[in-house]
């Protein structure tokens, strides 16, 4: 019930192999305690029953195929002030049919719920594949999770090996959701960059050749919520991420000037967040907000993240139009792989993979 994870060494740059447990496999066996791996500190445990009942906005996508300019524009208002202040909004009426979410879900519980050794066929090599989120030190704290990570634009970049081939339908249900999020992450990035006073097209042109990556998460039952983390802490390395969560299970939290956030499901919405190279594109008019997961004791919860990430070998920075004397330049121009350096290094240890690039004002 053990997989290797890869671990990345940030300080040197080189990568070692770390065995660590399927959290899938430990939890079927009901343990009544959980090993110390997983047990946060005082300071990190989550408090499963939040007070704090916040919604985050809701985007009605519908508003802006209509032919009111009024409700457009309260609309993008409300897009605006979503994106700057709360870094994440629940977008309805998207246009990405129900029946075709509903699918997805089942598609990667059907995975999910194949024997191990099955899943293991996929195990994870070089960040793609079946097991566990990044891992990069040896007495690291593990998440309560499980995930099958795959790239899936552009089309050559797929390592169809970790592909799956149960279920049958996997990779035409995948390629149906993989062309319509990517329609919704284009219409998102219009919007967003005609907000910021550019042309609709600007950050998609920033952009350079697109990329995506697909990550299942499946977090099992735990006995104790109250001491494990099912996803630490992060932002996301993407420009732009789609989030199928769930329509019951509460499980995702963001942080709000310091407080964590539940976002409740809403049956048949997407969870749309900034990521960290929209925020500097927007040179940090947008914010990319830190995020976690927390995992219930009878219940297991399976989430699905589209990233819609600039290329590879984009070089990333702010648009210029959006430096002047009142926004100075918050970040310096980056390499796309110079980025990932830092996000491997220190992802899921809060927001710190975009810290190297920060202009100090
Ligand atoms: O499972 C969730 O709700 C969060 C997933 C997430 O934050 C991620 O994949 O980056
Ligand atoms: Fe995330």
């Amino acid at each position: 019930m053990f997989n290797s994870a890869l671990a990345f060494d940030p300080s040197d740059g080189t990568s070692k192999r770390l065995s660590v447990p399927i959290v899938q496999a430990l939890a079927s066996h009901r343990p009544d305690t959980i090993s110390q791996r997983y047990i946060r500190s005082e300071k990190e445990r989550p408090n499963i029953y939040p007070s704090n009942r916040l919604d985050i906005p809701i985007i009605d996508m519908g508003m802006f195929l209509g032919d009111s300019d009024l409700c457009r524009k309260k609309e993008m208002e409300k897009l605006e002030i979503a994106s700057q202040q709360w870094g994440f909004f629940q977008a309805v009426n998207h246009g990405i049919p129900g029946s075709l979410m509903e699918r997805m879900k089942e598609t990667a519980r059907e995975f999910f719920e194949l024997p191990l050794e099955e899943k293991l066929k996929y195990e994870a090599q070089e960040h793609e594949g079946y097991g566990k989120a990044s891992v990069f030190l040896d007495n690291q704290k593990l998440d309560w999770s499980d995930i099958m990570h795959l790239t899936t634009l552009p089309p050559e970049s797929r390592k169809m090996n970790f592909w799956p081939t149960w279920p049958v339908d996997f990779r035409a249900t995948v390629d149906e959701y993989v062309s319509e999020t990517q329609k919704l992450s284009n219409t998102v990035l219009c919007l967003l960059s005609e907000i910021a006073g550019l042309k609709p097209d600007s950050f998609l042109h920033m952009y350079g050749k697109i990329s995506q990556l697909m990550t299942w998460h499946y977090y099992p039952p735990c006995p104790r919520p109250d001491l494990v983390l099912g996803l630490s802490p992060h932002s996301d390395g993407s420009g732009l991420s789609v989030l199928l969560q769930d329509d019951e299970t509460v499980g995702l939290q963001i942080c709000k000037e310091g407080a964590w956030i539940p976002i409740q499901p809403i049956p048949g919405a997407l969870v749309i967040n900034i990521g960290d190279m929209l925020e500097v594109m927007s040179n940090g008019r947008y914010k990319s907000v830190e995020h976690r997961a927390v995992t219930n004791i009878d219940r297991d919860r399976i989430s699905i993240a589209m990233f819609y990430d600039p290329g590879g070998d984009t070089e990333v920075g702010p648009a210029p139009e959006l430096i002047d004397e009142l926004n100075p330049c918050q970040y310096r121009r980056f390499n796309r792989a110079e980025y990932m350096r830092h996000y491997f290094g220190y992802r899921h240890n809060g927001k710190k993979a975009i810290e190297f690039a920060k202009i100090e004002s």
